[in-house]
């Protein structure tokens, strides 16, 4: 093998990252779905059927039955789960475009920060989570290519919420809705390294669709291919 074929190394540029961020209940997973059709990206939704079953335990459950006693344990279980999805390898090199629900940037700037001003974290689990978070950004290309956030209204998402049934979040206050969403418009209102594309998700379905369909070519960094 000669020389340059040895020390050659086939650098592949990572797909474009797309992160669908929006309030619980605003339409991320049917968001996602939308864009099932592309061959060329690679998706991901929550993985909620992991964090329902941590060696047989559901954290999801624990955290929303007393998030004092297990929002720090909860928010390290998804930090580490988002962190495989960011960071990982496409499964295969026709993959141009990555796109997942929800980021270590949500965790870090939308939900831990919740957490802290609730006083559901002592700061000695605050600033451990931190560490954590700055470590990592530091080691691994965690970077996003573009956020595009559903925008909602915490009362339509409540009630969307509770239309879907979810056993865990039967008792989610609209209270804890409003202040998740007070939290998402201050993390994006500022400067948080990407483009944020801003979609009113408060509209019905179709309308939505309408705006993913107009948006695609930017959604998918202008990679997308059928
Ligand atoms: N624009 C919309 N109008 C009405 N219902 C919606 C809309 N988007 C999503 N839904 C419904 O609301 C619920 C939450 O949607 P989902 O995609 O699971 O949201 P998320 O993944 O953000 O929690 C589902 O029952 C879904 O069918
Ligand atoms: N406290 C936190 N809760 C989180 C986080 N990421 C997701 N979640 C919760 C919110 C929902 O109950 C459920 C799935 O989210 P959807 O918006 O898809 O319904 O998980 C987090 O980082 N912290």
């Amino acid at each position: 093998m000669n020389t340059i074929s040895k020390t050659a190394r086939i650098v592949r540029k990572r797909p474009f990252r797309v992160s669908i961020e929006g309030n619980i209940g605003s339409g991320k997973s049917t968001c996602i779905k939308f864009f099932n059709k592309f061959h060329n990206v690679e998706h991901h939704t929550e993985p909620l059927h992991e964090w329902r079953d941590v060696s047989g335990h559901n954290l999801l459950s624990l955290m929303y039955s007393d998030q004092k006693k297990w929002i720090f344990t909860f928010q390290h279980y998804v930090h580490l789960s988002r962190l495989k999805i960011q960071t990982s390898h496409p499964c295969n090199s026709n993959i141009t475009v990555k796109m997942f629900e929800r980021s270590v940037q949500n965790s870090r700037y939308c939900f831990v920060e919740n957490a802290r001003r609730q006083n559901f974290l002592e700061d000695p689990e605050y600033q451990t989570l931190l560490a954590w978070y700055d470590y990592t950004e530091k080691c691994l290309d965690t970077s996003l290519d573009l956020i595009v956030y559903l925008k909602t209204s915490p009362q339509v998402v409540w009630e969307r919420v509770m239309r879907r049934g979810r056993a865990e979040e039967s008792e989610v206050p609209l209270e804890y809705l409003q202040q998740v969403h007070d939290s998402y418009e201050s993390w994006l209102n500022s400067e948080v390294g990407c483009e944020v594309l801003t979609i009113d998700a408060d509209r019905p379905i179709d309308l939505v669709k309408e705006d993913l369909d107009r948006y695609t070519y930017k959604i998918l960094g202008g990679n997308h291919t059928n």
